[in-house]
């Protein structure tokens, strides 16, 4: 049962024992097996007569009955703890139920985290609220000294007016003062901690504290923070809280609380923890650590675990400070006396740590030298204390006024202190005040001092921070509002680069689209022309026989078929206007040559070979041209009537004959078109109509200069604008360039591309060879 109950522990602590049992039992039951078979055995051999051996047998058989017995209930045994072995028992719900734990407790930590840190930041801003200096006023009750001097007391609490203070002067008039608050002679230790408590906790959260007791002597400083056995101060309270808030974080923060107790006096450095008071007190200094932190090198740090020991630790260490008697007052501490508690703190969860100080500083009383009459050691020690408290008001003004330069190294007591005091600690100040009209002018004085103190919060000092802060805010405004504008203007001036970009890069990619257009239809004009070519020598030497010389064809040829044109990039192209793209004038001859298919053989009939001869041998230094065309279409296309089938335009190549001198000045300056003065066919038209016009046979496929203008119907060389021109173009380049003004420069292409579609998408023209065109023109 108790296996069933626990299967885990019988898995891995019995299960051992378990086997080792089993070997040990197989073995004992093999051997009791044997000694079972040799006493069966053996008692057949033994006779009966044999008596003392019965016995014996009997007891072995009965072990051996035993033994299976045994046997039987260590297989079922076994059998058990098989059963358990195999039993799974994390199931899976289980496993489900702790993973889903397991995200909670993420979850939960997570939350945890926000919340605590979301705690601190709003508990660090209420104190900053507050004030991350503040200042309580303590009044202490007359003695009865001063009430059997029958002194009165010059404390009044306005209980209209919340923290405000009146001091009756010698002069019956009152001064106002106003603290963080007011603790009445009657207000016991407790009411003090409890206002205490919220900036004391701050240590816990990483914030460096102050707390110190300022004021005249014999006006209750170390009564406040040391107190008595039984009204204990702010010392002990502060401890006690502060191992009362940790114990009540252990389960997420650790901290170690260590405490260390010194005193300055004579502007002198003295452990107050040191064991052996014999041995002449070590030399102490204030050390600046590698962290920027001030530290005293050398000084004890007791570690302390609960409040007995904080207690002990503080009794040693009070029992050790100089005090003396003075007139004011008769164990009047001579030293500023500084219990520092140094809280380290771990957080579980994220693993941050932390380490702060918290100072509890009781300090000498402020005293007239000349009141009090104190000669000798007293009044150096009196020196040293006012030296001390002086520099302590220097810092604070300079605190209060935003100085760059603190003084903190004026005195041990500030350069030990200059950690904690300003910046983002808590500062706590607990300024004591005597009621007794006696002492009026002392109260005064401390009352002053401590409103300048309390000036670094609420005072004229702060208000000259918040003007310069407030200006400042505004200068960086100002600033902000011109660099948006900068930042626009820029923005501004970005987006049109931007755009001017893009339509930089629109263009350039329709240029690029033209060239690559261009490039092939330079392609589609070369290899037209050589096919041309081909065909019309083929042609040329079949019809030699019959109408003209093999030795004039071999004459007539090479200015066809030598003279190409280079075959290089277009860029490399002559320029524009030093290239002529018609023909010279055959005045009596006619055409000279015709190269289209359907025409050739119509000039072969009609021609007469000694009229061309003749005119060839007129030809000056040919020159070579390429032009665009139409091919026409195929016998199919026209067969079926689709005269509208697209066919590719083709540029070929022409060979131009510069004619004589004399025949460029008998019938016209046949020069290029950069000579417009000599080359007229209409009186004064501008070159680039002259070209439309020249070039363009046909309205329908005319370049738009062609088409405004209708006039040309004729070809100009037929008789200077005349219509009865009997002069009839056959050669195929001839034609073309008749219905096309030649162009070599690409940009001529530019706004031709759309009207090209629509010649195509036209019909006729486009399924028309270039000879039918010519001849519909005419
Ligand atoms: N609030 C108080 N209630 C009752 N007694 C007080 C109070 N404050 C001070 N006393 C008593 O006044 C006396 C002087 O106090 P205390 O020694 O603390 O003054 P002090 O400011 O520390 O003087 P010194 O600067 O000379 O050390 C003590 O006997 C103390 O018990």
């Amino acid at each position: 049962m108790e296996r069933d109950e626990h299967p885990e522990m019988c898995e891995n602590g019995v299960m051992s024992c378990e086997s080792k049992e089993f070997s040990a039992d197989n073995h004992d039951s093999d051997a009791v097996e044997a000694s079972e078979d040799t006493a069966t055995s053996g008692s057949q051999e033994v006779s009966p007569a044999s008596g003392p051996t019965l016995p014996i047998l009997q007891k072995i058989v009965d072990l051996s009955n035993k033994i299976k017995v045994l046997k039987d209930e260590h297989a079922s045994v076994s059998n058990q703890v098989k059963e358990i072995k195999n039993y799974s028992f994390v199931e899976p719900e289980m496993s489900r139920a702790l993973q889903l734990l397991t995200t909670e407790l993420g979850t939960l930590k997570k939350q945890y985290l926000e919340e605590s840190s979301e705690r601190k930041r709003l508990y660090n801003e209420v104190i900053e609220l507050k004030g991350n200096i503040r200042v309580f006023c303590r009044c202490r009750p007359l003695n009865q000294a001063e009430i059997a001097n029958g002194c009165a007391s010059v404390v009044e609490f306005d209980p209209s007016q919340e923290n405000d203070l009146q001091i009756l002067s010698n002069d019956s008039s009152k001064k106002h003062f106003k603290f963080d608050h007011l603790f009445k002679a009657e207000d016991g230790q407790e009411t003090v901690f409890a206002q205490t408590k919220p900036i004391v906790t701050s240590v816990l959260d990483g914030y460096n504290v102050c707390i110190f007791a300022y004021g005249q002597t014999g006006t209750g400083k170390t009564f406040t923070m040391e107190g008595t056995p039984e009204n204990r101060g702010v010392n002990y309270r502060t401890l006690e809280e502060l191992f009362h808030c940790s114990e009540s974080r252990s389960r997420l923060m650790k901290f170690e609380l260590s405490v260390s107790m010194l005193e300055v006096y004579n502007e002198k450095i003295r452990d107050l923890l040191v064991e052996n008071s014999n041995q002449p007190p070590k030399k102490l200094e204030v050390k600046q650590s590698a962290e920027g932190t001030q530290e005293v090198p050398g000084l004890v740090e007791a570690q302390v675990y609960n409040t007995d020991e904080v207690w002990d630790l503080l009794k040693r260490g009070y029992g050790v400070r100089s005090v003396g008697s003075t007139a004011a007052n008769e164990q009047s501490s001579r030293s500023h006396c500084l219990l520092r508690v140094t809280v380290k703190g771990e957080n579980f969860i994220n693993g941050q740590k932390t380490r702060s100080h918290l100072w509890l500083v009781d300090l000498a009383g402020s005293e007239r030298v000349g009141k009090v009459e104190v000669e000798g050691e007293r009044l150096k020690e009196s020196q040293f204390i006012n030296k001390s408290l002086s520099a302590l008001g220097d810092v604070i003004s300079a605190l209060a006024s935003k100085t760059s330069h603190i003084p903190y190294r004026n005195s041990k007591l500030t350069h030990m202190l200059q950690n904690s005091l300003g910046g983002d600690c808590k500062t706590l100040m607990f300024v004591q005040i005597s009621p007794s009209s006696a002492d009026v002018g002392e109260t005064l004085c401390s009352l002053n001092f401590a409103s300048r103190v309390r000036g670094i919060e609420s005072g004229p000092a702060r208000k000259q921070a918040d003007v310069s802060e407030v200006h400042k805010l505004k200068q960086m405004a100002e600033k902000l509002k011109q660099e948006e504008k900068e930042t626009k203007k820029l923005q501004d001036s970005v987006q049109s680069l931007q755009l001017r970009l893009a339509a930089r890069e629109h263009i350039s990619k329709g240029l690029q689209d033209k060239l690559r257009d261009l490039e092939y239809q330079l392609a589609e004009e070369r290899k037209t022309r050589i096919k041309q070519e081909t065909r019309a020598l083929a042609t040329a030497s079949s019809s030699a026989s019959t109408t003209t010389t093999s030795r004039q064809l071999r004459d007539a040829l090479p200015t066809i078929t030598e003279k190409k044109p280079p075959l290089a990039p277009s860029r490399m192209r002559m320029p524009l206007r030093r290239i002529t793209n018609f023909m010279p004038q055959q005045p009596s001859q006619g055409p000279s040559k015709r190269f289209s298919d359907a025409t050739y053989k119509e000039n072969n009939n009609n021609n007469n070979s000694n009229r061309r001869a003749s005119s060839m041998d007129q030809l000056m230094k040919p020159r070579r041209s390429s032009i665009a065309f139409r091919p026409a279409a195929p016998p199919s296309a026209v067969a079926s009537g689709n005269n509208k089938t697209l066919q590719p335009r083709r540029r070929v190549s022409i060979a131009t004959f510069r004619p004589e001198p004399s025949l460029q000045s008998s019938h016209m300056n046949m020069t290029t078109p950069s000579r417009p003065s000599s080359f007229s066919f209409r009186g004064g038209q501008p070159r680039k109509t002259r070209y439309s016009k020249l070039f363009s046979p046909d309205q329908n496929l005319v370049t738009p200069n062609a088409m405004k203008n209708s006039r040309f119907v004729k070809s100009p060389l037929g008789g200077g604008g005349g219509g009865g021109s009997s002069w009839k173009p056959s050669h195929p380049t001839v034609v073309a360039l008749q219905k096309k003004a030649v162009i070599w420069s690409p940009l001529k292409f530019k706004n031709r591309r759309p009207s090209f579609i629509a010649m195509r998408a036209s019909g006729a023209s486009s399924s028309s060879s270039a000879t039918d065109m010519l001849r519909r023109e005419q």
